[in-house]
């Protein structure tokens, strides 16, 4: 088992490519030797972010021949936009022995013309879909070991499926009557500005946006699909909320089984399913999960209330989508691609209040 690697972050200056940076800093097995993004070349990437106070030059990726990036690290996160990604990995995967985790959709849906649909540009090639691991770790692990290549899942998915994987695949639920109600702090944009989530625009406001468009609904479809063995639909409806981290994602379903009219069995099932998963936690009866109780840290938590009179359940999950929702999964994926301990540089407690 390989003990110690070198790791370069594409996309450094961004919000995802920063935070996994924070988090690999206090990785035991894990030295960062470049860190990559279209612009800022040669600052240090204290210019940007002086919280980590880190010499590290920023390099830009402009010219630079992937054979080079394979000479100084071991695994690369892409943690760059959609469509960057898409053209990025396929080059990098062409080096022998480099692995490769990004944090971008564009490896996530197998599908080119659903991904095209839904992404509105070009899909990257078919070869390069087959290879990603859709490394959602707590479900997936078994493909994750091992592989050369991962596709981290997105924020809002981590939290949606967390949320409903063991209900669909214990028919506990209607599979055709599933809302997802979704709110995300405004980190989840990036750092780039955008009239829509500047400071005048999202204090004091709270908001819909891209309502039955969102990218993420046909990967949710595409897990909970292939967990339930049977196509399932969702209703999904995204939210940006006046807070810099973290998503709540309120879920709605019909209770298919008696058996399921209790939070009591609720609790008991999800606990059951999630026994040895170390990033998800189910809360007691009666509690439901905030976002700043996950703050800083890779959990999931999990919540729940069943409503005799209208047969339905809720489930809220919650996650911060900078952490669990793409730099902490990425290095759970990470650690168990390469045979560590799952939670290696994870062992992180919520920073509360
Ligand atoms: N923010 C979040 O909560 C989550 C984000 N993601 C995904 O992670 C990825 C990064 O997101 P986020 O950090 O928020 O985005 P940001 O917009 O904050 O950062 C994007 C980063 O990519 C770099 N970049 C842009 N174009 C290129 C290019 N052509 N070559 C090299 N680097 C480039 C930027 O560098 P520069 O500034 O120099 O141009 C910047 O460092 C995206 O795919 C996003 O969808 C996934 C889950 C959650
Ligand atoms: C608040 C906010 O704008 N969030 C982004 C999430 C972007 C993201 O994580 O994109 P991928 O998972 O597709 O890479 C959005 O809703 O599009």
């Amino acid at each position: 088992m390989t003990d110690h690697i070198r790791a370069a972050v594409v996309g450094s200056t961004g919000y995802g490519g920063v935070e996994l940076i924070r988090l690999l800093l206090t990785h035991p097995k894990v030295t960062i030797t470049s860190v990559i993004s279209s612009s800022n070349a040669g600052e240090p990437l204290t210019a940007g972010y002086p919280h980590l106070q880190q010499a590290l030059p920023v390099e830009t990726l402009d010219g630079v021949d992937p054979a080079i990036i394979r000479e100084k690290a071991d695994v690369v996160f892409a943690a760059t936009p959609s469509g960057v990604s898409g053209k990025l990995v396929p080059q990098l995967l062409e080096h022998e022995g480099l692995r490769v985790i990004d944090l971008s959709g564009d490896f996530r849906l197998k599908d080119r013309a659903a991904y095209e649909t839904w992404y509105k540009h070009e899909a990257p090639p078919q070869a390069s879909l087959e290879q990603a691991v859709y490394g959602l770790t707590e479900i997936y692990a078994d493909q994750v070991r091992g592989a050369a290549f991962v596709s981290n899942p997105g924020c809002y998915p981590t939290a949606t499926t967390l949320g409903l994987i063991p209900a669909v695949e214990a028919g506990a639920i209607d599979r055709g009557s599933i809302i997802v109600d979704a709110k995300s702090g405004v980190s989840g944009a990036g750092r780039g500005l955008n009239i829509g989530w500047h400071y005048a625009e999202m204090n004091e406001n709270f908001k819909a946006y891209k309502v039955n468009k969102h990218q993420h609904i046909p990967e949710v479809e595409m897990v909970l699909g292939e967990r339930a063995g049977e196509p399932v639909t969702v209703t999904f409806t995204t939210h940006l909320v006046p807070m810099t981290r973290g998503i709540l994602c309120t879920m709605y379903a019909s209770v298919a089984d008696d058996r399921f009219l209790s939070e009591d069995a609720w609790i008991e099932m999800y606990r059951s399913y999630y026994k040895d998963k170390k990033f998800v936690r189910i809360r007691d009866k009666g509690q439901w999960p905030a976002t700043k109780e996950v703050w800083g840290s890779n959990y999931c938590d999990i919540g729940f209330s069943v409503d005799p009179r209208t047969r339905r359940v809720t489930i809220i999950s919650v996650i911060d989508n900078l952490v669990k929702g793409a730099s902490g999964q990425a290095i759970q994926n990470l650690n168990v691609m390469m045979g560590w301990e799952e939670d290696l540089g994870l062992r992180l407690a919520p920073v509360y209040p």
